[in-house]
């Protein structure tokens, strides 16, 4: 089996026919066809309580956990008419070289990208079931390019060697996603879907336009994990976990100033 059976994009709309929707992501953000809306807020991020509580290999990405018992990590304003509590954040890759991000800027692919998970906990009881509703979720996306290496990204690269394998989950306190911030919130918005199945049409997606650098042999350590289970006698490396982009189908994409 090579990676690609594990992460096949072509073949989801045949289980997930939503994958053909009106409102699938990622997509191509060209900025010029972006509409400036003055009536767009700052997105504010509360991260500051925020604490992890595990990381996990989820098959198909490396996933940090947060506990969303209470509104302590918030992401507002922007296009968002709730507070949306921060749940998870995970990351999307390429191969040695190639680039991996899943939106791209004016047809340019940036070497990965880091999806910050909210859900509308005003709105819904649950995270499953905000997961399904056109207004549940909203992710915030953060394009990594490769220079130097990220100060702090090594906290989470360190542990990676506890979750090589699909399904292994560890514990993992004490990280706060706000040292992953660059150091503008300017940002682009859409209305969007999950990237990977079951592609539900329940994101708004905030996507900000400066990236933050990490170093190659930062990302190198991404590539260590396996889409496969411990059990498996394959070993096949995580990487390309990008869903390529997809049709606009006619929505407008917002820019902040
Ligand atoms: C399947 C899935 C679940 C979650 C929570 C988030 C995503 S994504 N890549 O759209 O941020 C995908
Ligand atoms: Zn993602």
């Amino acid at each position: 089996l090579s990676g690609l059976d594990f992460f096949s994009p072509s073949v989801w709309h045949k289980n997930y026919p939503v994958a053909q929707g009106d409102r699938q992501s990622p997509i191509d953000i060209v900025p010029h066809q972006a509409s400036h809306d003055p009536s767009l807020d700052p997105v504010v991020l509360n991260y500051d309580q925020c604490t992890s509580t595990k990381i996990s290999n989820s098959g198909t990405s490396v996933v940090v956990e947060f506990d969303d018992s209470d509104d302590r990590s918030v992401i507002r304003g922007g296009p968002l008419d709730n507070p949306y509590r921060l749940k998870q954040f995970h990351f999307h890759w390429g191969g040695k070289g190639c680039h991996g991000s899943e939106h791209t800027v004016g047809g340019n692919s940036y070497a990965s990208e880091l999806h910050l998970v909210h859900w509308n906990a005003v709105k819904y009881k649950t995270f499953g079931e905000a997961a399904t509703a056109p207004d549940g979720l909203a992710v915030l996306g953060i394009f990594l390019e490769t220079g130097d290496d990220h100060r702090w990204l090594h906290v989470i690269t360190d542990a990676l060697y506890t979750v090589k394998y699909k399904g292994s989950v560890a514990d993992f306190k004490g990280f706060n996603p706000k040292c992953l911030l660059p150091s503008s919130l300017h940002y682009w918005t859409y209305l969007g879907s999950l990237t990977t199945p079951p592609l539900h049409e329940s994101v708004i997606w905030v996507v900000l336009k400066e990236p933050i650098t990490v170093s190659e042999k930062q990302l190198g350590k991404l590539r260590t994990l396996l889409f496969s289970g411990e059990e498996e006698n394959e070993r096949t490396r995580m990487e390309n976990n990008f869903r390529p982009p997809q049709l606009l189908k006619g929505r407008k994409v917002r820019s902040s100033n």
